[in-house]
């Protein structure tokens, strides 16, 4: 039998008044991934897992969600949980209270609540009222009230938002845990070391459209140049080397950089022209003590794709029916 993709989006418009927040976006989304999606602000991420979750309707495309197709009445989809906006919570009762309240609305008489709020790490304050909650917990008992209606598909804006470190590290565990086991997860983030820690899969918005969609690994690989810090046994010899190496240049020393490091240099170029240079020092006996790229290869993929898309919007490029022109999906 042919697995159903989570999600599949073909041609999906969505317009506020005169703003274009969706332009034409295709998306699938298989079973079983945890996806990201990124874009900068207002590039139509909220849009798009707001259509997700019933909470408007596209103007035109097709969407379909765990097999079905979503019409244009306004409800959640069977099997789908999340929230944009932050979730809704009734502050004046606890997080248990918040919980069985919205498990009642359902009518689910088993709902698991103390497992829930475990999971999420908000058993010690279940009885704590949620007007006292910080913006991070709130986040975290929006998410077990999303994992108690044990979603085929969870829908979540920024759930890293408001979280400490620990915070992320139990929500990754947890999206991760639900994936494994053969749910999806769809999210936004800003954060690429979220997005790096937690995705395999990952779509790019940029002005309504998606530049790429596909692994991780391969918007990582259509990176051309990262820019890397290197320090070395000898920081004159290696500039020096670097010079020979065709590929590779090094760039004008960063005030920041140096502060924090006097001895390293930053170079940039393609994964193998760097090895190169690499190998180069090796065979000259200076010694390579630290070479890492200054941002990870995502947010340098990140970085790129986006500006091209955004200068091409900016400049109107058209493809003569009033649109831009289209976007290269991966
Ligand atoms: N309810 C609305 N009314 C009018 N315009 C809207 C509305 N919602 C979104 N927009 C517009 O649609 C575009 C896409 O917005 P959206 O919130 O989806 O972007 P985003 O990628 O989620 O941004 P951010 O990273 O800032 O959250 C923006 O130009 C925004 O101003």
């Amino acid at each position: 039998m042919q697995r159903v993709p989570a999600v599949r989006a073909r041609g999906i418009v969505k317009f506020f008044g005169d703003v274009i927040a969706l332009d034409g976006v295709d998306i699938d989304i298989a079973e079983g991934h945890v996806h990201g999606l990124v874009g900068p602000n207002g590039a139509g991420k909220t849009t798009l897992l707001g259509l997700l979750l019933g909470l408007a309707a596209a103007d035109s495309g097709t969407l379909e969600v765990l097999g079905r197709p979503v019409r244009r009445a306004l409800a959640l989809p069977d099997g789908v949980a999340g929230f944009v906006d932050g979730p809704g919570l009734y502050p004046a009762l606890t997080a248990r209270q918040n919980l069985v309240a919205l498990a009642s609305l359902r009518g689910d008489r088993k709902p698991g609540i103390d497992d829930a709020l475990d999971t999420v790490g908000l058993i010690d304050v279940a009885d704590d009222r949620v007007r006292g909650f910080s913006l991070g917990m709130r986040q975290r008992l929006g998410l077990a009230a999303a994992l108690l209606t044990r979603p085929r598909l969870l829908v979540l804006d920024e759930p890293a938002n408001g979280l400490d470190a620990a915070g992320t590290r139990q929500v990754h565990r947890v999206l991760s845990r639900l994936a494994a086991d053969g749910a999806s997860v769809v999210l936004s983030s800003h954060r690429m070391d979220d997005l790096t820690a937690l995705c395999t899969e990952v779509s790019l918005l940029a002005a309504g459209r998606v530049v790429f969609s596909g692994p991780v690994s391969k918007l990582a690989a259509e990176t051309g140049e990262v820019d890397y810090r290197l320090r070395t046994s000898d920081r004159a010899a290696t500039r020096r080397l670097a010079d020979q190496v065709p590929g590779v240049r090094v760039l004008p020393d960063d005030d920041l950089l140096q502060r924090q490091d006097a001895q390293a240099l930053l170079v940039r170029g393609s994964t193998e022209s760097v090895e190169g240079l690499v190998a180069h020092l090796v065979r000259a006996g200076v010694a390579v003590r630290e070479l890492a790229p200054v941002v990870s290869p995502l947010e340098s993929a990140y970085l790129a794709l986006v500006g091209a898309e955004e200068d091409r919007v900016a400049v109107g490029v058209s493809t003569g029916d009033g649109h831009p022109m289209a976007s290269t999906t991966g």
